[in-house]
């Protein structure tokens, strides 16, 4: 039975014997490409990150004249595979990919397809390798390319939808894909609970398997002819005597339950393959966000049957973790704050030795006295998130990958130029082909989309970086035209798709203004004291109008602001941002009178930051100087203690909810007035009015003229000198963060 011995026996004993056991028995094909095949044991290679880079390995199986056809075949493939893989260093050239079409580059200033001369999407090309698709970005894509070639840790934050998980996936296409290994688990007969665990090059683990399959097919072949062989004797023996007749098929009984029995011994040291490489064309991509801690550092299975033969063998109830699934490609993790801080301990030791021990996870599973020797998680992990997501992530696992690699903010908008034009129209090629049943979009589809790019920008001559909505509005309206069978989307098709694809935003913001109507809450020419029409965001791209009613009340104690709800700190905020004003202006004591601000529905949509700040200050002052508010305005901004009216987010938004709530006139920050990218319906039903200043925003909005006129006077004189400098402060603060919407 030494045959046995050679396939089964783990590989740490091979090596002092394996000379003594050629001479006195030599070995099967088979045992031979399994040997060749299976690494030497880590106790004799030391360390096994060094050993597997220095590729060893490679030389050991390719000079291996033993092997049969099959391995020879597998290593051919793969060197004239590898003669196509651009090396890392030729990535550079990936900056600006040609579209394969004609650009008429006088025009392509003007021409909403940056001067494409294309009829339809099908006309442009679209690139092969993902990292080449990829559209803005350039800062993260260029760290990309660097992190692959020096294998470094990538943290990327942003807005969903961006290109965090595409840019992840790219550098997998990069990372090189000799490097890849097999990952096998082997039972330890020295202790169960201890498998062992050998790496080989990919595709080698399937073809160890085969013949540790194919050896305990033969053994098995031959311990059934014995077995035959045996009960027959017994049988002929019982035959001839037949006094013990009973006796003999009892024993050929026994016989038959001892080989059945000890059959199963044989099966089960067939390695199992945790990790198969075998048929990946690039380095691994593991998306591992949300996974559990079983799903992303391993585990073994619960056994029910622990004793009696019915077991399951320890190693082969391993299963492999994400990290262990990418070894040598790349780990994606988003909202890296959604895994729990011991799994981000553990992710964080793995990420540092560069291979992890499986064991089972739950404590009351007789999988969690099973670990098995370190396997191999040698990735290149790439964290993503939201600004939380880094804020809540553990420190030390942060500054693991600040320290070993990069960070990178993704950016929301890029600048609005013909060359990137042109590659939005060829987003829209991409999308289409990737989903592959879209009918190609014709060239005024394009154009009507990228005008939506620009739109949903919310910044003058810039474009949306946010691609997955986008691409949702691509899908849509392509499946508008598929349903109807047509050969190409339209510009009807994706004005259709803007209709349809609302978001629940959107549909929640719109079902509001109707039933507003019900209550008779719309929009009046009157003029109303303490009441001013504000405007708020719904999500990322719904507006709403949420009026603001303020009164003015003798304090009982020292004077406060009475506000319910989570708006209570934006209104008191508020007041104190305007109080300084007030004080200038007015004889009214603040300190003595209670201020009562309520936000008018205020629970049908959120209302965050600080964007309604001058519609509660321009409230609060009607109310505490009784003039009316023009009910036909409606307002978005921020205040500062100046008087100031700073940058908001989401004007577009805004501006339309207020056309569609019926205001005549809407006054928006002056800094944001580059921002306006209103559909064109908008444009005739509303007149926008940008203001620096909160006397030019009252003078706008108040009513009742003499008394309005003294008091934007007493405005102006006192914040005159604040508006002058006021330009540059709002200049400021748009060129850096817009306040939240
Ligand atoms: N910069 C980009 N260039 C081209 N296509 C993009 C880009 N960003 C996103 N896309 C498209 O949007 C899809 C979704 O993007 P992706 O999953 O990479 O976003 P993400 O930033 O990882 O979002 P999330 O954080 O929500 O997972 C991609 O599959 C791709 O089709």
């Amino acid at each position: 039975m030494s045959n046995d011995t050679n396939v089964d026996d783990p590989p740490e004993d091979a090596p002092s014997t394996e000379p003594d056991e050629e001479q006195a028995q030599p070995r099967s094909q088979d045992q031979e490409s399994v040997r060749q095949g299976e690494r030497s044991p880590p106790e004799e290679d030391g360390d096994r990150r060094d050993d597997v880079d220095d590729g060893d390995q490679q030389e050991e199986i390719d000079d291996g004249d033993e092997f049969d056809d099959p391995i020879d075949e597998f290593d051919r493939e793969s060197t004239d595979e590898d003669d196509d893989i651009e090396t890392v260093e030729d990535l550079g050239s990936t900056v600006d990919v040609d579209p394969g079409v004609e650009i008429d580059e006088e025009n392509a200033e003007d021409d909403l397809l940056g001067g494409l001369k294309v009829d339809s999407t099908a006309d442009i090309e679209v690139p092969d390798r993902l990292v080449d698709q990829v559209i803005g970005q350039d800062e993260a894509r260029d760290i990309i390319i660097k992190a692959a070639k020096q294998r470094r840790h990538v943290m990327m934050i942003g807005s969903p939808g961006t290109g965090k998980s595409m840019l992840a996936k790219a550098m997998s296409q990069l990372l090189p894909k000799e490097d890849l290994q097999d990952v096998l688990v082997y039972h330890n007969p020295d202790d169960g609970n201890e498998p062992k665990v050998r790496t080989v090059p990919a595709g080698k683990g399937e073809q160890i398997i085969d013949a540790h399959k194919e050896e305990a097919r033969k053994r098995n072949q031959m311990r059934s002819i014995l077995m035959w062989v045996i009960i027959a004797i017994i049988i002929g023996y019982a035959i001839l005597s037949p006094a013990s007749i009973l006796l003999g098929i009892l024993a050929a009984g026994i016989v038959w339950l001892i080989f059945r029995y000890t059959s199963r011994g044989t099966d089960a040291m067939v390695p199992n393959m945790i990790v198969n490489n075998g048929d990946q064309r690039t380095a691994p991509f593991e998306d591992a966000t949300g996974a559990h801690a079983g799903a992303l550092l391993g585990d073994v299975r619960h056994d029910p049957f622990q004793s009696g033969g019915m077991e399951t063998p320890s190693h082969d109830r391993v299963e492999p973790g994400s990290i262990h699934q990418s070894n040598k490609g790349v780990l994606f993790v988003d909202e890296m704050n959604t895994l729990d801080i011991r799994t981000q301990q553990k992710l964080m030791t793995a990420i540092q030795e560069g291979e992890f021990a499986i064991t089972g996870q739950s404590e009351r599973s007789s999988g969690a006295m099973v670990q098995t020797e370190p396997v191999p998680c040698d990735f290149i992990m790439i964290a993503a998130g939201n600004l939380d997501a880094m804020e809540n992530m553990h420190p030390a696992l942060r500054s693991r990958i600040k320290g070993y690699g990069y960070e990178v903010y993704m950016e929301d908008t890029i600048e609005d130029t013909p060359e990137m034009r042109r590659k939005y129209a060829r987003f829209i090629a991409q999308e289409v082909e990737r989903d592959g049943r879209l009918p190609h979009f014709t060239r005024e589809a394009v154009e009507e989309l990228i005008l939506e790019a620009k739109r949903r920008a919310g910044r003058k001559e810039h474009l949306t970086l946010h691609f997955r909505n986008l691409g949702g509005l691509v899908r849509v309206a392509g499946d508008i035209a598929r349903a109807e069978d047509r050969e190409h989307t339209t510009r009807e098709d994706v004005l259709q798709a803007k209709r349809r694809s609302r978001s629940i935003e959107q549909q929640l913001a719109d079902d509001y203004i109707e039933r507003r109507k019900d209550y008779e809450l719309q929009v009046t020419d009157d003029g109303v004291e303490g009441r001013v029409n504000g405007l708020a965001v719904m999500g990322e791209d719904s507006g709403i109008m949420l009026p603001v009613m303020a009164e003015i009340a003798p304090a009982q104690g020292g004077g406060q602001v009475i506000a319910t709800g989570q708006l209570k700190e934006m209104a008191e905020e508020s007041v104190q941002n305007v109080s300084a004003i007030i004080k200038k202006f007015s004889d009214v004591d603040l300190s003595e009178k209670d201020i009562h601000i309520q936000f008018v529905q205020a629970g049908e949509g959120g209302v965050d930051g600080d964007s309604a700040s001058i519609t509660v200050a321009t409230a609060v002052i009607s109310a505490l100087e009784d003039i009316p508010v023009d009910q036909s305005i409606a307002m978005t901004g921020s205040l500062s203690v100046r008087g100031d009216v700073l940058p908001v987010g989401g004007v577009t938004h805004k501006i339309e909810a207020a056309a569609k709530a019926g205001c005549e006139k809407v006054i928006i920050p002056a800094a944001n007035e580059q921002d306006v990218m209103i559909e064109d319906e908008y444009k005739e039903m509303i007149e926008i009015i940008p203001c620096s200043n909160i006397s030019e925003v009252l003078d706008v909005a108040l009513m009742g003229e003499p008394k309005k006129d003294s008091l934007v006077d007493r405005l102006k004189s006192i914040t005159g000198s604040a508006f002058e400098g006021s330009q540059s402060g709002v200049g400021s603060a748009s060129g850096s963060n817009p306040s939240p919407q």
